[in-house]
């Protein structure tokens, strides 16, 4: 109800304003203050367990790429990694130009999870649900941005590494690597939003199969259950990096604009209910519609032969 008469209110005046309100809406996180979330207090304990860092590059073609560079450690995901990458999840929405993003780990290994150092330390069940709503908000985000996102799977995904290739749109795994959620065998399950996921990505029964055997998933099974979208093959044929951007530029090739719009609202049919979903590719056709693209294109008289 209250959206709706944001919405109203918002479609009275500017198309732009609209389109400002969207944007916004795919920024909001899963918890905040209402349900005991103080961001700045969890960023505060996770700087206290420092190394490695997140790295972003983000270049004129509108394709980013994000990797996670603790090799000492393989890659696990430090304290102070968990505040980076909330920050270039950050930096990432506010890049009007984006349209592609590629994750991948340093050193040929995508990541290790959970740093098991800082894990020991934040042991204790309070520090644990903070750590894991900071990172369920942080992977929520990073899933919403208005790209198309890939996860490059090199070496080993495992844990906490695992669940972050699921915040992808979608993941391309190089042969010989490996993704295994070992929650099991840690006495845990996922916590970062990876079980929620997965399950929509290959449904309940392989996820629970993933899950409850601690399944070490090759680049054959992945490909086999819709866990990955193809495998980087191919000596020769540049570096799994260049093959992975050669394999996104089919989707993200076109102006910004319209390859966001179209994150935006296969986005909106993955998470909302029909309706609202409906409505939401209303809004999003809506700041489309007679722009520059689709006006350069009406005026070429374009033919799809
Ligand atoms: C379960 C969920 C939880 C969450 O959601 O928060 C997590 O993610 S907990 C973390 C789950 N991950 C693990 O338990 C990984 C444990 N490590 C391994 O299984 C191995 O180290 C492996 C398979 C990643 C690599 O084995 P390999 O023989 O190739 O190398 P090393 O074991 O010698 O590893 C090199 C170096 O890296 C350190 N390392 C690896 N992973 C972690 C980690 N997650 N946290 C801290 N440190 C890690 C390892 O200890 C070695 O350090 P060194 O000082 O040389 O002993």
């Amino acid at each position: 109800m209250v959206l709706c008469a944001v919405r109203q209110h918002l479609l009275r005046g500017s198309r732009g304003a609209w389109a400002r309100f969207l944007q916004r809406q795919s920024r909001c996180c899963v918890y905040s203050s209402v349900h005991g979330f103080q961001q700045e207090e969890i960023r505060e304990k996770l700087q206290a367990f420092p190394g490695g860092s997140i790295e972003l590059l983000t270049q004129e073609s509108g394709l980013a790429v994000l990797t996670i560079n603790y090799p000492s450690r393989m890659n696990a995901f430090s304290g102070s990694m968990m505040v980076d990458l909330e920050e270039r999840v950050s930096q990432l929405e506010g890049w009007t130009d984006g349209k592609g993003l590629i994750v991948q780990g340093a050193s040929g290994t995508f990541c290790s999870g959970s740093d098991l150092n800082a894990v020991r330390a934040l042991s204790n069940p309070q520090d644990g649900m903070k750590m894991c709503m900071f990172m369920q908000n942080t992977l929520t985000r990073l899933l919403r941005l208005p790209m198309i996102s890939v996860a490059l799977v090199e070496g080993r995904a495992l844990g906490g590494g695992a669940e972050l290739t699921t915040a992808c749109d979608f993941r391309l795994m190089a042969p010989g690597s490996v993704i295994q959620f070992v929650h099991k065998h840690m006495g845990l399950v996922p916590g970062w939003g990876g079980a929620a996921r997965l399950v929509r990505i290959v449904g309940s029964q392989n996820a629970l199969k993933l899950l409850g055997g601690a399944v070490k998933v090759d680049p054959e099974l992945a490909l086999q259950i819709g866990l990955a979208e193809e495998v980087l093959q191919g000596e020769g044929a540049g570096t799994p990096l260049q093959r992975a951007e050669n394999w996104l530029s089919v989707y993200t090739k076109g102006p910004a604009p319209v390859i966001q719009a179209v994150k935006k609202v296969v986005l909106s049919g993955r998470e909302l209910p029909l309706s609202e979903a409906l409505r939401t590719e209303k809004d999003v056709f809506g700041t489309v519609w007679g722009g520059p693209a689709n006006m350069q294109a009406l005026a070429s008289k374009s033919k799809h032969r």
